[in-house]
C-alpha cells in the first residue's frame, strides 16, 4: 500500500502500469468497510494495480450537516488495505488538489436518470458526483472502475457519464454486501446507536417482502404495504419507496410484461440517512 496525496505523485507511480498493465479504480469517501472491501477484492482480482480514491466530495452534498458529520477515519482506512493482498495506491487528495481550482460541479444532464430517487430528494447530488467521478477517472484513466449496487442510481448514472464523455473505462456494477441483520454495509452506519442498528434491519426486511410478494401484489398493493410497515416503526422514517424499471429508473406504476424493476428506499434513523434496493423476481 503507498497513499499519495496529489495528482502528479499519483499519475507519476502509474506510469510504469499505463501500457502492458491493468489499472482497477475504486471512488470511495472513506471510512472504509467489507463492502468497499469486496470491490477493492474484486479490483485486485482484475488488475495489476488498484487505486482506491479516498475523497469526502464537497459538491455532492446538499446537507451541510451531513457533510460536517461524515466519517473521516483515514488511519484506520489505511491500516485496512494494508491487510489486503496486492498492490494499491491510495489517492487521498484535498479539494483543490482535485478540483484544480473553483470546487464547484459541473451541470450533467443523464437522460433524466438525474431527476429520480436520489435525485429528487438531494439537490445538486449527481452534479456533484458526475463531476468529481469525471475528474477522477480523467486522472487515473483505469481500465476498469467498480461501484456497488447499493447506490444503484448512482452506477447507471456513471455508466451514463462515460457514454457522454467518452471515456475508456469499463464500469463494473458489484452486488451488495451487508451486515448481519441484513441492514446494507454503509460508511454512515457508524453514526447508528445500537438500536438505530438493530431498527434499521427493517429496510432489507421490507424490500425481501416486497420481492417475495412482487409477483402476487400490484404496485399499489406493494406501496400500502411498505407505508403501513414503516408507519408502525419508531426509530425509521421513510423518506421514499419506490419500484422502478432498471434502466430508466422512472417509477413504475403498472407492472409491464418484459420489464425489469428493482425496488428502492430511502429512510432516517434520526439524522442518519440510509438507502438501499433489490432486485424483483418476477
Ligand atoms: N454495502 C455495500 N456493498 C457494496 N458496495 C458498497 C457498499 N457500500 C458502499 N459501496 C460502494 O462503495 C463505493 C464507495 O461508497 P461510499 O464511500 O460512499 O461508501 P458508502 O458506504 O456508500 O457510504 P455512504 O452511503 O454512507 O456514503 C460506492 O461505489 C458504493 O456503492
Ligand atoms: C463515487 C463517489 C466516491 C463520488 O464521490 C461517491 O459518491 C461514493 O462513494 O459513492
Ligand atoms: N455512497 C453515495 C455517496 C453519498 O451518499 O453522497
Amino acid at each position: 500500500m503507498t497513499l499519495y496525496t496529489d495528482q502528479n505523485s499519483l499519475l507519476k507511480a502509474l506510469l510504469p502500469y499505463r501500457n502492458s498493465k491493468k489499472i482497477g479504480f475504486i471512488p470511495t469517501m472513506g471510512a472504509l468497510h467489507e463492502g468497499h472491501i469486496s470491490l477493492i477484492n474484486k479490483g485486485l482480482e482484475e488488475n495489476n494495480v488498484v487505486v482506491v480514491s479516498i475523497f469526502v466530495n464537497p459538491t455532492q452534498f446538499d446537507n451541510a450537516g451531513d457533510l460536517k458529520k461524515y466519517p473521516r477515519t483515514l488511519e484506520a482506512d489505511i491500516a485496512l488495505i494494508s491487510t489486503l493482498k496486492g498492490t494499491v495506491f491510495i489517492f487521498s487528495p484535498d479539494a483543490t488538489d482535485l478540483y484544480q481550482g473553483k470546487v464547484a460541479s459541473k451541470h450533467f444532464s443523464f437522460d433524466g436518470l438525474e431527476h429520480e430517487m436520489e435525485g429528487k430528494h438531494r439537490k445538486g447530488h449527481f452534479d456533484g458526483v458526475g463531476t468529481v467521478v469525471s475528474l477522477l477517472l480523467k486522472a487515473v484513466r483505469p481500465d476498469k472502475a467498480y461501484f456497488g449496487e447499493k447506490d444503484f442510481q448512482q452506477l447507471q448514472i456513471v455508466k451514463k457519464l462515460v457514454e457522454i464523455e467518452n471515456l475508456p473505462t469499463k464500469i463494473i456494477g458489484c452486488p451488495i454486501v451487508r451486515e448481519s441483520n441484513g441492514l446494507a454495509m454503509s460508511s454512515r452506519n457508524k453514526r447508528l446507536s445500537p438500536k438505530q442498528f438493530e431498527a434499521a434491519a427493517i429496510i432489507h426486511e421490507t424490500l425481501s417482502e416486497v420481492n417475495q410478494k412482487f409477483k402476487t401484489h400490484s404496485i399499489a398493493q406493494l406501496n400500502a404495504l411498505v407505508q403501513q410497515r414503516f408507519s408502525k416503526n419508531n426509530d425509521l422514517e421513510l423518506e421514499y419507496f419506490e419500484i422502478a424499471n432498471v434502466k430508466t429508473l422512472k417509477t413504475a406504476k403498472h407492472k409491464r410484461k418484459g420489464n425489469n424493476y428493482r425496488a428502492f428506499i430511502a429512510a432516517f434513523a434520526g439524522k442518519v440517512r440510509l438507502i438501499d434496493n433489490k432486485a424483483l423476481e418476477e
